[in-house]
């Protein structure tokens, strides 16, 4: 007897960009410009982080530094809200568009310009492009962001939850953003989020490298 097919959610060749365990060196930067006209015909693809600074202490101890929005995807790793860039449209446009579809921003207060993105890269093996941008807003508007995520049409659906990734290292120098690391990531979204710490002067190179090198180390220590 033939099983009829799933008419989604089934991972057809066209499909690989969606698949999981991209490497870290599987990207290169471009230029935004030339990702545009020299790689018109790979699928394209924008994420953004939305972020407030916040020199709040968690427990009195440690320096939250910034409130960051990433989130629980449906296929069980960490993200940042966006998405697919359809046929013609903008890479900005697309992600205000998915913004709204993921966490129920209001683009009349905040949505995604140019001047917004931060980098783009290629997998050349997938044929993918992936542009991210960086949007600064005050924590007010921030948990005010966080609140109208419930009632994003795609919550439960393609998203399963808005999270802060913690930013300090506890005592252990593993437990905190160490630890935070060694999640899985869709795309290149750890690499989007370390250097958009940087670019965003919330963490140094120095302390993100520290992180790493503890994520490293607890990851080889499972293995
Ligand atoms: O946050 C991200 N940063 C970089 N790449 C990402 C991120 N989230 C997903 N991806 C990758 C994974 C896929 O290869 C494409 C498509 O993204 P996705 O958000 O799943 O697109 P749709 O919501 O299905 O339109 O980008």
């Amino acid at each position: 007897m033939e099983i009829e097919k799933p008419t989604w959610g089934w991972l057809e060749p066209f499909e690989k960009f969606g698949q999981l365990g991209d490497k870290n060196s599987d990207y290169k930067k471009v230029l935004y410009g030339d990702s545009i006209t020299k790689y018109s015909t790979c699928t394209h693809a924008a994420h953004g982080m939305i972020y407030a600074l916040d020199n709040t202490k968690v427990w009195d101890l440690y320096e939250s530094r910034a409130a960051i929005l990433m989130q629980m995807r449906f296929d069980g790793v960490l993200g940042f809200p966006g998405g697919l860039v359809d046929a013609g449209e903008n890479p900005a446009a697309a992600l205000n568009r998915e913004m709204i579809e993921e966490i129920n921003i209001d683009t009349s207060k905040h949505y995604f310009d140019d001047k917004d993105h931060l980098v783009s890269y290629l997998h050349e093996e997938k044929n993918l492009v992936l542009h991210f941008y960086t949007k600064k807003v005050n924590l007010t508007e921030f948990r005010n962001i966080e609140r109208r995520n419930l009632e994003a049409k795609e919550y439960g659906i393609e998203t399963f939850g808005i999270i802060r990734p913690p930013l300090f290292t506890m005592g252990d120098n593993l437990r905190g953003f160490p630890a935070f690391l060694s999640n899985q990531f869709a795309g290149n979204s750890k690499e989007e989020l370390l250097l958009a710490l940087c670019a965003t002067n919330i963490m140094t190179k120095d302390e993100i490298d520290i992180a790493v090198e503890a994520m490293k180390k607890h990851v080889q220590s499972l293995q």
